[in-house]
């Protein structure tokens, strides 16, 4: 093996240095424009440095460091006394590097391995540890004389300046400052490259695409071009800054962050006109060491993707013999099943979700900016029967779920694509899939299976975290890679799957249609397409074909103005459609309590919109609220663990109001969570006041509430209640009270078998106390513009339905009506928490020329149930009317 240098200057690029053609650098002009970040280690605010190294660590893996404190002189001769061991005759190199009788001293062309190589690297290097100094300096070089002095001078340094960047990564992740300062970076050694001009630089490398198998690397790089990051599939140039150090975190720091920080890849380009000399301080573990991910930095959400082994089998398999499926084998942590988040509330109704386990993915797609959502569902033949639906499985999925856990059963895995409706048929007792999956859904059918509790599914659901990575490529590609058994953390989706996407529209029904309007009146105009809900306002509706989607596209103004209150085409949509979610956080260490901290928890998985008042005031402690624009809710997990002087800490989260949900007329949010209505409060001394009066809630139990927008939102109530054959579809009484009073609701049956409707009120109005006295009560206002004359006509009642005359709020008479209703028997459990919910929502006053209809029940103390009367009412009204038009 002769040294490059010794042979280079003569002559053209051997065969053995023309690397095959997908690993060459070709064009050697890479885009200049995006670099890698520089960081100021001299800026004043340490938390600041912090942040932006491990930004870069995170983003790059890759950073320049610049007033590092490593005197320039002193850089500036170790680079000289670099340079001059290259220059020297390789005999004189030989002898000075074999010092040492156990070689810890290398000098090699190419890599350690030259003799076993297919190619050969444009490149000469000599390599030593160089702490603790005295242990080794003794078999470093003695040529150049100065070698040992300055060398050792400068190993001094970079060792001090190693150090300091370990802390601020380590502050960054959170783990300890000290957390590398042991064992795991101990033993570094130093390596200065020569490369020397090369006759063909476009057909060779000075260095292959490599990971540095380090705790970190520091570069000095001279004023030569030559190192290159690959990022995004894009390689990076590393400008040559004088006198900054270029740091890159190495493979073993991106294991102990858990795959936080990235070992960045990158390579050498050589040039054909200038001899390129750099020096590498690698922060090394000492042989023994374990490496693993931190502690600190794996919970149940980041579960471990790598398992500890030794430094030195790492080093066997990744340098010594480098062998990619033993490394693999040595590094990663066994496959936990599959990743399952149980989402608690369901879209579209509270019978439906208890068996809904939703699979979310952290997704990496081949097309940037495409994300996918997999649901899967999982049946469990103890809480209900059934069997497989839907078998287009993937194979790498249906393997994954094998040994999910004993006693689960897997009932159905739904992707965006249609696959998994067939086999389904309407009565079974089958859960319903919705929300990621709209072309999935089957119809639930009432009696559906019983359900197990909460705590049972949690228990079951709990140690099955893992992230699968999902992407999409073509069916070559898939086929290659299930023929290589690859590794099934990745799930491949053949594109041609993915493609149905392309014939979707997505949109948001106006409130008074539902889908199966909506489809029927697609037909009616020749479109065959399918609709299905997304999400919780929204329907997917997908054409037979692309064609026909583009036809209706182009006359989306028409579709629009009459269905839709927006209607947009499905790609893409998934990243734009965004919810406005508040969160309740509970058990938040006081340690850590301040707005900026609420902000970045938040930003966690949505835009940060808003940290309550009482939670930056400290008013309260008991939970904190924060307004997050998500994606989707179920971005956001049911609980977050923080580290925090070392000790770790839970914190409980709680999805408490959506933007737009629709919600129970009992207060309740489909699914059981908590309701949503955003909501003014004018004066919280009133209600305070009202409420005491009302004799059902305490003080303490009122609560402020932050106004949201400034506008009041529509509020959407979900009625499950009344005779049945007055609730079936839009042929019930509602509707004709509604076309009467001027439209004043707009309702929605929700399924043909059920008897949910959804009831638009236009706004949600005050507790008013409308007389004193032991038979005083309160009202709920719902303002509508409404005929006065259908009000005369209908001014005197029986039926317990009486009418009155009102002020409206701007002064001017109008006529209202007020229908009472003999209270209803009195509701048992969830009524106190419709009540406090229903109080805190608070009151609203709005001038409104509207007229406005009150309903309100006398001896009634709270508001749930005089809105549990409103359907009531409304029965008992049309009733009333179908009873005298049959005597008209
Ligand atoms: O010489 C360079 O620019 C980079 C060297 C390098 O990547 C290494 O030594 O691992
Ligand atoms: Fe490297």
């Amino acid at each position: 093996m002769e040294l490059l240098s010794s042979w280079c200057y003569k002559g053209s690029l051997p065969d053995s240095y023309v690397m095959p053609p997908e690993t060459r650098p070709g064009d050697l002009i890479v885009p200049l424009g995006e670099s890698i970040p520089v960081i100021d280690l001299q800026c004043r605010d340490r938390n600041e440095t912090v942040r932006q190294i491990l930004k870069a660590s995170e983003d790059y893996g890759f950073f320049q460091v610049i007033n590092h404190g490593v005197s320039e002189y002193l850089m500036d001769e170790t680079m000289e006394v670099a340079e001059e061991f290259h220059a020297m005759p390789g005999s004189d190199k030989e002898k000075e590097c074999a010092k040492d009788p156990k070689g810890s001293c290398k000098l090699y062309t190419s890599s350690y391995v030259y003799p076993r190589e297919e190619f050969h690297l444009w490149r000469d290097a000599v390599t030593h540890p160089c702490r603790p100094s005295a242990e080794h300096i003794q078999f470093w070089p003695e040529k150049p004389t100065r070698y040992r002095k300055v060398v050792g001078a400068y190993s001094v340094e970079l060792w001090k300046l190693s150090c300091r960047i370990l802390e601020f990564i380590c502050q960054g992740l959170g783990l300890s400052t000290d957390y590398l300062s042991n064992e795991l970076s101990q033993d570094p050694k130093i390596m200065i490259n020569h490369y020397p001009p090369c006759p063909e630089p476009s057909l060779t490398l000075g260095l292959f695409k490599h990971r540095d198998p380090t705790i970190i690397t520091i570069l000095l790089q001279g004023q030569v071009h030559g190192l290159q990051v690959f990022k995004d599939g894009r390689w990076i140039c590393v400008e040559p800054i004088p006198h900054a150090f270029v740091v890159n975190i190495g493979y073993l720091l991106q294991i102990i962050s858990n795959g936080k920080l990235m070992g960045a890849e990158h390579r050498v380009v050589t040039n054909s006109r200038d001899p390129r000399t750099t020096i590498s301080f690698f922060v090394y573990p000492c042989d023994e060491s374990l490496i693993g991910p931190a502690k600190a930095l794996v919970d149940a959400r980041n579960p471990a993707i790598y398992k500890a082994f030794k430094f030195t089998d790492f080093v066997a398999t990744f340098i010594l013999k480098p062998d990619k499926e033993a490394l693999k084998e040595l590094i990663s942590a066994p496959l936990a099943p599959f990743q399952l988040r149980w989402r608690k509330a369901h879209p579209r109704g509270r019978a439906l979700p208890e068996l809904m386990l939703s699979w979310l993915p952290r997704v990496e797609c081949a097309s940037p900016g495409t994300r996918l959502h997999w649901v899967l569902l999982i049946q469990i033949p103890r809480w209900g029967g059934g069997g497989v639906v839907g078998g287009k499985l993937d194979g790498h999925l249906r393997h994954l779920m094998k040994g999910a856990s004993p006693g689960m059963r897997l009932s159905h895995v739904a992707t965006e694509s249609a696959i998994s409706r067939e086999g389904a048929s309407p009565g079974m007792r089958l859960p319903h899939v919705a929300a990621n999956s709209a072309l999935t859904r089957v119809k639930r059918v009432p009696g559906d299976a019983s359900f197990a509790t909460s705590a049972e599914r949690c228990s079951i659901l709990s140690g099955m975290d893992n992230v699968i990575h999902v992407m999409i490529e073509d069916d070559q590609a898939v086929r290659k890679a299930s023929k290589n058994g690859e590794d099934n953390k990745i799930i491949r989706i053949a594109e041609n799957e993915v493609s149905w996407r392309q014939s979707c529209l997505v949109g948001k029904i106006k409130n008074m249609y539902n889908e199966d309007i909506v489809q029927t009146s697609f037909s009616a105009d020749g479109f065959n397409v399918k609709v299905s809900i997304w999400h919780e306002l929204l329907v997917v509706i997908q054409f037979k074909y692309e064609s026909a989607r583009q036809v209706c596209w182009l006359n989306r103004e028409h579709w629009v103005s009459r269905w839709f209150d927006e209607l947009e085409l499905l790609e893409g949509y998934e990243n734009k459609h965004r919810v406005k979610t508040w969160i309740l956080l509970s058990d938040v260490p006081l340690l850590v309590w301040s707005e900026s901290f609420f902000m970045k928890l938040g930003s966690l998985w949505g835009k940060m919109l808003l940290v309550e008042d009482d939670t930056c005031n400290r008013s309260r402690f008991d939970v904190a609220r924060i307004l997050l624009e998500v994606h989707y809710a179920s971005d956001i997990p049911e609980k977050v663990s923080i580290v925090c002087n070392g000790r770790l800490y839970s914190i409980k989260i709680t999805i408490e109001a959506q933007e737009e949900s629709r919600m129970f007329i009992d207060g309740l949010m489909p699914g059981g969570g908590a309701c949503c209505l955003d909501v003014v409060v004018t004066s919280k001394e009133n209600l305070i006041e009202d409420v005491h009066t009302t004799g059902g809630l305490g003080e303490a139990e009122v609560e402020r509430r932050v106004v949201v927008d400034e506008a009041l939102h529509k509020v959407s109530i979900f009625v499950n209640d009344g005779p049945k054959d007055l609730f079936v579809d839009d042929s019930f009484g509602y509707m004709e009270l509604n076309r009467d009073v001027g439209h004043v609701w707009k309702t929605q049956s929700i399924s043909n078998s059920s008897r949910l409707l959804d009831i638009l009120i236009d706004e949600v109005s005050s507790f008013r106390r409308d007389s004193e006295g032991p038979n005083s009560y309160y009202r709920r206002r719902i303002s509508v513009p409404s005929s006065s004359k259908h009000i005369q006509d209908h001014s005197n009642s029986q039926e317990n339905i009486t009418f009155s005359v009102e002020k409206g709020t701007n002064g001017v008479e109008i006529n209202t009506r007020s229908i009472s209703i003999v209270p209803r028997r009195k509701k048992k459990s969830s009524t106190r928490r419709k009540l406090l919910q229903i109080a805190r929502r608070g009151t609203v006053d709005q001038a409104n020329s509207a007229r406005e209809i009150i309903v309100g029940s006398e001896g009634l103390q709270n508001e749930a149930e005089a809105t549990f009367s409103v359907g009531e009412a409304l029965v008992l009204y049309s009733q009333l009317r179908n009873r005298r038009s049959s005597t008209d």
